[in-house]
């Protein structure tokens, strides 16, 4: 077996709070600096980096003198609002002599729960990519409550590996991987190294949360895993420690535990268009857009759109139509349907004259648009 990371283009690394923190003592600057470098040297092979790193709650504990998490979700928001800025500000430091940016993203689950929002984190992640930034996510913890939680980074981290349909998600805890039965609780525990993701004999083996700094435990890990292979996103977990992790992984090295995606991206992305049967609205294309479409496997531009029928919204799932009638593909419109209507049969360069905005130049990209 070699690493999933190897040929991965876009990788999602999650870093646990214990690690983070070093066990709640504080900011563990060197274990960040060497992330870091490692995360420098793995763009230098031309992969994109998103970070997920959890530790905000356990930074803010120590900086307000906690000596024991607090019960109250108010008391845990304001050390989530302390700790975020050491997190922010340790990782901009650490990139920064790398010359290297780095963004902050707060989520909440409302934010990926709407089409709308969704999209929007979805191309200010694509942004920041591309203009080289290494985006570095966290939960939104000052507004929410138990019932929108992520609850844990682990899930989040799947959750962006969907968003953004990333390769790899790589999980680093305070353990070398999944074992048969927790390690800290079991010394029999046998470790697995390579796993299917999705397969429910591994959510038996995962206990909860080893340390009270951790939230989800392996268990999160295994339902992360499971849940990012939905988009065909291998996952690895991982000890954050282990020497030179990242850039071993990058290089093949089978470290940690792998729990390989069954199903493939193209596969998986069209299965779940293909599960909207019921699109929110339809739109008829001239004969030149179908052969860009069909032939060329461009993205739909508005100009190639000669009718708007039903009423959607941005983010919505439609179906596109031939001049005859005959459906040839379905997408995520970037352009509700009044907005479609006005931009229609126009160049792109336009949008903004007619709307006073522009989302996007295409009206469905060709990453989110699936041939029928
Ligand atoms: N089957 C298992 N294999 C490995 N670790 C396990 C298992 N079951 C439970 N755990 C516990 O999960 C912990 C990691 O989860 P957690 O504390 O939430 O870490 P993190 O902060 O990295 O998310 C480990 O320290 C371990 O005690
Ligand atoms: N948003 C929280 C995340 C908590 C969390 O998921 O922790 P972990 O289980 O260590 O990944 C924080 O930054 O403290």
């Amino acid at each position: 077996m070699s690493s999933a990371i190897q040929s991965a283009k876009r990788i999602i690394i999650k870093v646990g709070s214990s690690l983070v923190t070093n066990d709640g003592k504080g900011l563990d600057t060197a274990a960040i600096q060497k992330w870091a470098e490692q995360i420098v040297q793995l763009r230098a092979l031309g992969k994109e980096v998103v970070l997920v790193s959890s530790g905000a709650i356990a930074e803010g504990m120590q900086r307000l003198g906690f000596d024991k998490r607090p019960t109250g979700i108010h008391e845990l928001q304001a050390c989530a609002a302390v700790g975020q800025m050491g997190l922010a500000q340790i990782y901009e430091t650490s990139f920064r002599q790398h010359q290297v940016q780095t963004a902050q993203i707060l989520l909440t689950h409302a934010d990926l729960a709407d089409r709308e929002r969704y999209l929007n984190a979805r191309s200010t992640l694509f942004t920041l990519l591309q203009l080289g930034v290494v985006p570095i996510i966290n939960e939104n913890d000052t507004v929410v409550t138990d019932e929108i939680k992520f609850g844990d980074n682990d899930t989040l981290g799947a959750l962006v590996a969907n968003l953004i349909e990333a390769d790899v998600l790589v999980i680093l805890t305070d353990q070398r991987g999944l074992f048969s039965a927790d390690p800290r609780k079991d010394p029999h525990a046998t470790f697995i190294h390579e796993a299917q993701a999705g397969d429910v004999a591994l959510e038996a083996m995962a206990g909860g949360a080893g340390s009270s700094l951790g939230r989800g435990g392996m268990l999160t890990k295994i339902l992360a895993a499971k849940r990012a292979a939905l988009s065909g996103a291998h996952t690895i977990i991982a000890w954050g420690r282990e020497e030179q992790v990242l850039t071993r992984l990058a290089a093949g090295e089978a470290i940690g535990t792998q729990l390989t995606a069954q199903t493939a991206q193209l596969t998986a992305r069209k299965q779940w268009m293909a599960d909207h049967l019921h699109t929110a609205g339809k739109i008829v294309l001239d004969q030149g857009a179908v052969l860009k479409l069909t032939t060329e496997g461009k993205s739909l531009l508005p100009i190639g759109v000669i009718e708007v029928s039903g009423s959607f919204g941005r983010g919505d799932v439609i179906t596109c139509v031939d001049p005859s009638g005959h459906a040839i593909a379905r997408g995520i419109t970037n352009y509700t349907s009044s907005e479609a209507r006005r931009i229609m049969r126009k160049p792109s360069t336009d949008i903004l004259s007619i709307l006073g905005f522009v989302e996007e130049p295409e009206l469905i990209h060709r990453d989110n648009l699936v041939l029928l």
